[in-house]
């Protein structure tokens, strides 16, 4: 069973290639953004840490923290950023890596495919056996975005600012999918990658 971590900027289609590996290969997806927004929720440690820090004013009519709010204060500086960071990550390395141990132990999948925004630090890396980069034309993640997400480009590229570049995507990478086109022309690079053709 291998584990591959899926990195690449925000929109470059990470999420649509774990869903292939999903559906074709026989792959257990993990979201690192999703497992966020599950350790943020009310309730939580970590979510009266982001209050005790950046306020109520971050939460909605139910109390709940409002990620649009939150994301535009710490997209829009790196330090809040940061901060954010410091307080979610530790909780979202444990629950991935609980989820890979378990998962390596049941021997069920064939692969497990975590999708996260770039490499980091912490016992989850270790386990990664390879990184694939999904790289995408810019101006074509700025469209997708904004057609599928109503997302701004200003605040794209705030996110995008907060990433890594192109050229150090590729540093890590062990295959590189060019997802500027259709997905099924995703898809047969995948196929080539995992020597399927
Ligand atoms: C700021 C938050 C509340 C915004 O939530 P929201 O639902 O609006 O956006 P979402 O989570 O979908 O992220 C939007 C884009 O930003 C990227 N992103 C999220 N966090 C980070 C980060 N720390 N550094 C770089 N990019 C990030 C995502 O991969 C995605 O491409 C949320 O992203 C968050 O809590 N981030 C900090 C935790 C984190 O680093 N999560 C990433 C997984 S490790
Ligand atoms: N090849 C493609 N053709 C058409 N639409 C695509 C393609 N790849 C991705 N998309 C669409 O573009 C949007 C962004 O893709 P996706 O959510 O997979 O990116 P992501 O890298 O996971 O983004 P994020 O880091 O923000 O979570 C989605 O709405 C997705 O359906």
């Amino acid at each position: 069973m291998k584990v591959i971590g899926i990195i690449g900027g925000c929109g470059s289609g990470k999420s649509e290639v774990a869903n292939l590996f999903k559906h074709k290969f026989n792959a257990y997806v993990i979201n690192a953004d999703k497992i966020g927004h599950e350790v943020i929720k009310k309730g939580t440690n970590t979510y009266t840490k982001i209050i005790d820090h950046f306020g109520k004013h971050i939460l909605d009519d139910h109390g709940h923290i409002n990620r649009k709010k939150l994301g535009d204060i710490v997209f829009a500086d790196t330090e809040q950023l940061k901060l954010l960071t410091s307080i979610t990550h530790p909780a979202i390395n444990k629950k991935v890596y609980d989820l890979i141990i378990t998962l390596k132990e049941e021997k069920k999948m064939d692969y497990i495919v975590l999708e996260i925004s770039a490499p980091g630090e912490g016992a989850i890396y270790p386990l990664i056996d390879a990184y694939w980069y999904v790289y995408c034309d810019l101006e074509k993640r700025f469209e997708r975005l904004a057609k599928y997400r109503n997302m701004p480009r200003k605040k794209a590229q705030d996110i995008m600012s907060k990433q890594l570049t192109d050229e150090q995507f590729r540093q890590y990478a062990h295959v590189i999918l060019d997802n500027s086109n259709t997905l099924n022309e995703t898809y047969q690079q995948m196929l080539r990658a995992l020597n399927k053709v």
